[in-house]
């Protein structure tokens, strides 16, 4: 099987680097030119996932067309704000019965398109019922150095993600399925969103409490924007939505988690990402949630807190004493 991996961030070169050992043909697509000549010589991605030693049988390469063309099947991990610009160069050189997946978990900021709706918007349509979302909770870092992990597969058709989840399941990747894809994609989307609140609660000083209840609350107001969305709830039970929700909200791997922390302390957002490399979708779909959910009329209490803290300026002490007192309520509503 050929395979086609788009995006050398920790999570596509992991991803590429488990399937390259599982024997499959693998090429790396990198957006760094340079990056390429090095992965090349080296067999490291010294940016976004260094002293991790990477298959000797995969492939790097700088042309996204080249890379698309001629493949059994394409994963795509770029970050979500540019997979619309991507797609629309890679697309017309990808052929009709191409297997894709998407692992990019965000909502465009100004078209609040969800991945799949990018996709469908620009993808041929023949390639509609190949689309499918891998989701769940799996910090690169440790996929990459073989940790079990579970996560899960979602398409239009359960046939289609039986085919992805035999693809790309290693003894320690053990892959779920499922047919809610707006479910799974909105579940690896919104969790960044209160993982970044998470974080702010823990730079505050706050405690396991306040944790908790960012996470149950979190989950209430996901599902509900879910809902709202055409998704089913027992999705936001599972691996997409509990399940990375507490990995992301708990786990100091997340970058989305740490820049939460950072607000938390006192930093300005400009200050953080500049001094990152690496992608806290969160912070974009913060804006992007934030505008979704008033477009839906949907309440979503914590996610606006986190959209006025990042894009308002907000002080974070003070949207933890709004939020808390706010109406109160019954709470399965
Ligand atoms: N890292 C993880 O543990 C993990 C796990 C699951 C899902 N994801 C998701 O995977 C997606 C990619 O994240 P990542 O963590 O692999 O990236 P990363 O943060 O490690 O690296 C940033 C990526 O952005 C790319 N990039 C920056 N500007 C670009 C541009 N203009 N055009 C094209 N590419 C550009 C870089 O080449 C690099 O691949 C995100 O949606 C993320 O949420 C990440
Ligand atoms: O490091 P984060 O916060 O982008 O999270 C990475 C993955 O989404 C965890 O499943």
């Amino acid at each position: 099987m050929k395979i086609g991996v788009i995006g050398a961030g920790s999570w596509g070169t992991t991803l590429a680097d488990l399937l390259a050992r599982k024997g499959y043909a693998v090429t790396l697509w990198a957006y760094e030119a340079d990056l390429v000549a090095r992965m090349t010589q080296n067999r490291e991605n010294d940016l976004f996932l260094p002293k991790v030693e990477l298959a000797a049988n995969l492939s790097f390469s700088a042309d996204l067309a080249q890379t698309v063309t001629g493949k059994d099947l394409l994963l795509l991990v770029p970050p979500s704000q540019v997979m619309h610009a991507l797609m629309l160069q890679a697309g017309p050189h990808i052929s009709p019965g191409t297997l894709v997946v998407s692992a990019s978990k965000g909502i465009e900021t100004e078209t609040l398109r969800t991945m799949s709706e990018v996709l469908e918007e620009t993808l041929p349509r023949a390639l509609h019922s190949r689309l499918t979302f891998l989701s769940g909770p799996s910090f690169a870092k440790e996929v990459a150095a073989g940790m079990p992990t579970a996560v899960v597969v979602a398409g239009r058709d359960l046939e289609t993600a039986r085919l992805v989840q035999e693809v790309v399941s290693t003894d320690t990747f053990r892959t779920y399925t499922n047919t809610d894809i707006m479910g799974v994609e909105l579940g690896g989307a919104l969790k960044n969103v209160i993982a970044l609140a998470a974080g702010v609660s823990d730079g505050l000083g706050f405690g396991y409490n306040s944790r908790a209840a960012l996470i149950t609350r979190g989950l209430a107001e996901m599902t509900r924007l879910g809902l709202a969305k055409g998704a089913q709830a027992a999705t936001f039970a599972g691996l997409a939505g509990m399940g990375d929700l507490v990995l992301t909200c708990t786990g100091d791997l997340s970058r989305n988690r740490s820049v939460g922390i950072e607000l938390g302390r006192g930093r300005k957002l400009k200050e953080i990402l500049s001094g990152m490399k690496m992608v806290a979708e969160g912070v974009k779909t913060s804006l992007a949630t934030y505008r979704l959910a008033q477009k839906l009329g949907v309440e979503v209490p914590i996610t606006e807190q986190m959209y006025l803290i990042l894009y308002e300026d907000k002080d974070p002490r003070q949207a933890v004493i709004d939020l808390m007192a706010r109406d109160l309520k019954a709470e399965n509503v």
